[in-house]
């Protein structure tokens, strides 16, 4: 597209001396945020591009959406097929946009319950986007009642062991990989998770392990054998999906447990405690000092629901 990019250690530069033009792009890996970026930059180039083997996320869709609304000109490309940006060479608009919800929430909500539904309700939610999630959790055995914008869950009485294989969507998103594995550490089986998109994206086995499951991770899969119960402990949330697996346990095992760098939580999980606080929940924050990082981190106590679900 024109550009000259120059990555050096912790910093990434980029100009475009005649500025950019249009161009036929194939990508290698079908890259979210890549495609967002080659979209954008697409818009106010000048000539016709065409991307390739392009993602094709629902947030991806949904940036075509805005980017329309703001005067671009998009045709997103069917199979296949490219998606086509005609470039405008000129500002977009100023336009006010309702971006869609974070499907990745409220499919965690959805494996909550699973788990502990009695049933659970998410609203605000485009079922299909969840229908990878959902053949999922109905082969594990939960009761799914999908409505227009809302998918009601009922908890499964005997969970069965299941394999999932994440994947670019339509496939089983890498981000609700954590969470379906706090599922399948209490359910009847063994069942094998194969993580094909993010390396190292395990980070959750050694908090669940902590609580009591029974994982075996080699390199892009986990095994996980069925317990009967986990119970609280004292865990660290690793990152953000590692999070919310670990609130998902916290919320159906024995006892409480304690959730550190519950930072990482607040980064992805808008208003959680208050959502939580809606079917029973009461987490209860405090500083604690992380040792690994030397500085005091935000921690959530979160005493278990199961004995009242
Ligand atoms: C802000 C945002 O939307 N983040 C999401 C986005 O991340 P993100 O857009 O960063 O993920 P990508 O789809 O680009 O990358 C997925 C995997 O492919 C690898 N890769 C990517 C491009 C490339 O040229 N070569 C290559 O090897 C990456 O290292 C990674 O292992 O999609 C991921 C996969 O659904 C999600 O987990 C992230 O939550
Ligand atoms: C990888 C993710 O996000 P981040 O890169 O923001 O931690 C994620 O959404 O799971």
């Amino acid at each position: 597209m024109g550009a000259n990019i120059k990555v050096t250690e912790g910093s990434v530069e980029g100009y475009a001396p005649s500025g950019l033009h249009g161009a036929t792009i194939h990508m290698q890996i079908p890259s979210v945020t890549g495609t967002m970026d080659l979209m954008m930059a697409a818009c106010l180039a000048s000539g016709v591009t065409y991307i390739y083997n392009s993602a094709r996320e629902p947030e991806v869709t949904d940036l075509a959406h805005c980017l329309i609304s703001m005067g671009a000109m998009i045709q997103e490309g069917v199979g296949p097929g490219p998606i086509t940006i005609f470039g405008c060479d000129k500002p977009l608009l100023p336009y006010r946009y309702k971006v869609m919800e974070d499907r990745i929430e409220a499919e965690a909500f959805l494996i909550l319950g699973a788990m502990a539904g009695n049933p659970l309700t998410v609203h605000g939610c485009t079922p299909k986007y969840q229908t990878a999630l959902i053949e999922k959790l109905r082969a594990v055995g939960a009761q799914i009642d999908i409505r227009k914008y809302s998918i009601i869950v009922r908890k499964a009485i005997c969970p069965v062991a299941v394999d999932i294989q994440t994947g670019p969507y339509p496939a089983y998103p890498s981000d609700l990989q954590p969470q379906f594995m706090t599922l399948l550490s209490v359910v009847r089986g063994t069942s094998r998770i194969t993580e094909a998109v993010f390396e190292n994206r395990f980070n959750q086995s050694g908090g669940l392990i902590a609580m009591g499951a029974d994982i075996c991770v080699d390199g892009e899969d986990a095994v996980i054998s069925g317990v009967r119960e986990l119970s609280g402990s004292m865990v660290a949330a690793t990152d953000l999906r590692v999070g919310a697996s670990l609130v998902i346990a916290a919320i159906v095992v024995k006892g409480i447990t304690v959730i550190s760098s519950a930072q990482h939580i607040d980064r992805g999980y808008y208003g959680l405690q208050r959502k939580l606080e809606k079917i029973g929940v009461t987490v209860t924050r405090s500083l604690g000092f992380d040792e690994g990082a030397g500085k005091v981190d935000s921690r959530v106590a979160v005493p278990a629901l199961c004995s009242r679900v």
